[in-house]
């Protein structure tokens, strides 16, 4: 096997570094000259952040989706292993990466992890994971899959207009583990593998010097990851993988694989991992993630995350996150310095995004829960579905209420627990701290009154000061 070059090329400059061999960083425009098209764009997006390896020995990696050389269209896959029952945020990147290779007509692979998931990937982590059952894993697996159809069904559906894309295909690793007989598996493929090399890898060596040491279940991880790149490469002429840059390792392990049993090159390409604001990984292991399945975070909650980021930060996030031509997101910025209140590239942001996962009825709803909430609108309250205020109930308290004769404002307030007892509630009332309705009410002993304080759908929207929120469904109106 001819072995890969080990450096690293960045502005110019090549680094050598001894965790991580052959990377190229972003660099290679420069470093292949004249290297156009998807790969040269998603560079300057920031998306693509390494390649791997840096030369081919037959192919360099630009030429593999360069339509005038014979190679089109390729196919690319990432990894999502089910470790938990929806996708987040975090994986988001690497499915928008795949969506750009699909959308220059290329055929990419969503790979959900149904066997990986049950050894657990050691990458990029100090403990090993908790281990989950097989049932436990199935369903979660389900999940994923499900999410996963879902958004390649929306980018479809919402982005294509018309145009002829490559093909989205969901696949399980568990189909080709399913049948593989373990004995068989370790003479066939063990062999291939030198222990001096899997022990190098960051995610090992990380493991081996922690506290509990690393199982050989986890260290076993990489050859599986190696052997899905090899099935893929087999059956699907897959000469691609994508996943963030934790993955580089297992990337590696594959491509030394695929490359010593059939002399044929393979790439790796990584996107760079998105962190929460104090730097750590945005993800399930750090209990900081944004799901992607609406029963765990509403379109409304997934949309005001992307409202809420920075203006630091949104112009990375335009395009990472979002379709938009580099020129349009030139064009909004430049909006946005004039009229920086008005939050134009946040708010375009989260609803392409939530356009992308959850469907032009999940923005529509993500948009009514926010005029509901935080722009006064009792149209879209009255409007709203079951779903839609179960999704607001997480944001808001809510309570069910009878609806006595007579029932007064500061009884109402009083039974939902949004004031204080005592005169210091009365007070709230009487400053004009209290609305109902996005209606102020400064009278408590005011009786309530269907269709003004209580609405059609027999909901009162109640709020305590600027952002404490109460919802009150009327019971035996
Ligand atoms: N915050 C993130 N930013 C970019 N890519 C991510 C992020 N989190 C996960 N990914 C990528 O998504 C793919 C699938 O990851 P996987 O399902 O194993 O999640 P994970 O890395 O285990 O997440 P967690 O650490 O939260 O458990 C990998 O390529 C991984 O690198
Ligand atoms: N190891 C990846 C998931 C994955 C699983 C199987 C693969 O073939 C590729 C990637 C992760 O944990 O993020």
């Amino acid at each position: 096997m001819a072995a890969p070059m080990f450096r690293c090329f960045s502005r110019g400059r090549w680094f050598g570094s001894p965790g991580t061999s052959g990377v190229l960083f972003l660099g290679l425009r420069e470093a292949h000259s004249g290297a156009q098209g998807l790969l040269a764009v998603q560079k300057a997006r920031g998306l693509f952040k390494e390649f791997f390896p840096e030369r081919g020995t037959k192919i360099e990696l630009p030429e593999l989706f360069d339509r005038g050389t014979g190679n089109f269209p390729q196919t690319i896959y990432c990894g999502f292993d089910p470790t938990a029952d929806s996708l987040h945020v975090g994986h988001l990147l690497a499915l928008l990466g795949l969506f750009h290779f699909q959308r220059a007509g290329h055929n990419v692979i969503a790979l959900v992890g149904g066997a990986t998931a049950r050894l657990g990937d050691p990458s990029g982590r100090t403990k090993e994971r908790e281990a989950l059952g097989a049932e436990r894993v199935r369903s979660n697996a389900r999940a994923l899959r499900q999410g996963l159809e879902a958004m390649g069904a929306n980018h479809q559906q919402l982005f294509a207009d018309g145009r002829p894309w490559g093909s989205f295909t969901v696949l399980d690793n568990s189909a080709w583990y399913q049948k593989q007989h373990l004995v068989d598996f370790l003479s066939a493929v063990g062999g291939h593998f030198r222990m001096g090399t899997l022990l190098s890898r960051l995610s090992v060596q990380t493991r081996l010097k922690s506290p509990e040491g690393m199982s050989l279940a986890e260290f076993f991880y990489q050859v599986l990851q190696a052997y899905d790149f090899y099935y893929l490469f087999q059956h699907y002429g897959c000469r691609v993988q994508l996943g963030g840059s934790d993955q580089l390792g297992n990337i590696m392990s594959g491509y030394e694989f695929i490359h010593k049993l059939t002399g044929e090159d393979v790439f790796g390409i990584t996107v760079p991992l998105i962190t929460s604001t104090t730097g750590a990984k945005l993800g399930k292991s750090a209990g900081n993630a944004v799901w992607l399945n609406r029963d765990k975070t509403s379109p409304f909650e997934l949309y005001q995350f992307f409202v809420r980021q920075q203006d630091d930060l949104v112009e990375r996030y335009l395009k990472l996150f979002t379709f938009l031509p580099l020129p349009e997101i030139d064009h909004i910025m430049q909006l946005h310095e004039k009229e920086p209140e008005k939050r134009g590239p946040q708010k375009r942001l989260a609803a392409e995004v939530t356009k992308l996962v959850h469907g032009q009825e999940g923005l529509a709803s993500a948009k009514r829960c926010t005029q509901a909430l935080y722009h006064s609108s009792i149209d879209a309250l009255e409007v709203m579905s079951d779903q839609e205020l179960k999704e607001l109930f997480k944001e808001a308290s809510f309570s069910e209420l009878v609806l006595d004769p007579g029932t007064s404002v500061l009884d109402t307030c009083r039974k939902a627990n949004a004031i204080p007892d005592g005169p210091r509630g009365y007070r709230m009332i009487t400053e004009g701290g209290v609305s109902i309705n996005h209606r102020q009410v400064t009278n408590p002993e005011s009786v309530l009154v269907v269709g003004q304080h209580i609405l059609k759908n027999g909901l009162s929207l109640l709020k305590i000061g600027k952002r404490n929120f109460y919802i009150i469904k009327w019971l035996q109106l």
